[in-house]
């Protein structure tokens, strides 16, 4: 679905990526690792459109997409759910899930605010507050809630759970078992190893804009030297 090839790209004079090598297939959920600085959140800035691509492919759905602006990379059914979660913060948690609702997928069963709030319960009594009072890890479900609500055909996640606490990143890590149940495809950056190698199905090491290492769960996590080496953990 997703395939990144040989993708290199910089800021202003700075080259970042030079050598940016992935695949997401159907139905899969695959991880992005990779220790601050190797370029994680600059791969997803070039699928999304927002950091150019200089040199490489990035084909979607079977489209060369790596020249497209970013609202044409979103309608072909790519959504992401950035570092920070940014919600609108002048609008209720009803509006942020309404506000770009789509089902850009053209999926069978898609995603609504019912099965939405049934996702994240938390978020059900907190329908008309504005998401500016919502707590960090109210606003990521809101933003995932958003995300899902243009029923995609990839998910993207840089940050997932970043800066929250354990109590929530659990339901995050819940709420996103539950989306791969229903077929999802998911790109996902996190630090957290331990939930991801549950999770998801294949894995891929980022080292200073080159990928560097493929592989599943289970390879992963009995590779030790692997794991301190090129992710210090
Ligand atoms: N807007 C920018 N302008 C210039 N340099 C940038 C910009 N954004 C990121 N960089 C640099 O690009 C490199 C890769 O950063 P990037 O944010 O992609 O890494 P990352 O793997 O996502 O790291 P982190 O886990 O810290 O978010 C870093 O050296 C960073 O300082």
């Amino acid at each position: 679905m997703l395939s990144l090839s040989c993708v290199q790209a910089s800021y202003g004079s700075s080259q970042v990526l030079f050598d940016v090598n992935l695949d997401v297939r159907d139905g899969e959920v695959v991880t992005l690792l990779g220790r601050n600085g190797m370029g994680k959140t600059t791969t997803v800035s070039t699928i999304m459109g927002l950091v150019p691509v200089q040199g490489g492919n990035v084909t979607f759905a079977g489209q060369s997409i790596g020249s497209w602006p970013t609202y044409r990379v979103a309608r072909a059914g790519l959504a992401l759910v950035p570092e920070g979660r940014q919600v609108f913060p002048n609008l209720s948690v009803l509006e942020n899930l309404i506000a770009t609702a789509a089902n850009r997928g053209g999926v069978l069963k898609p995603w609504n605010l019912d099965s939405v709030f049934e996702l994240f319960p938390a978020l059900a009594p907190l329908r008309n507050r504005s998401a500016s009072v919502l707590s960090g890890g109210e606003q990521q479900m809101l933003a995932i809630g958003r995300a899902v609500m243009t029923n995609p055909k990839l998910l993207i996640l840089d940050e997932a759970t970043e800066g929250l606490a354990p109590k929530i990143r659990g339901e995050i890590w819940q709420a996103l078992s539950r989306i791969k149940a229903t077929g999802q495809a998911v790109l996902v950056i996190d630090k957290n190893m331990k939930a991801l190698s549950r999770i998801a199905d294949r894995h891929y090491i980022l080292d200073k804009g080159r990928t560097v290492w493929m592989g599943t769960s289970t390879d992963l996590m009995n590779d030790d030297e692997l794991r301190h080496r090129l992710l210090s953990a």
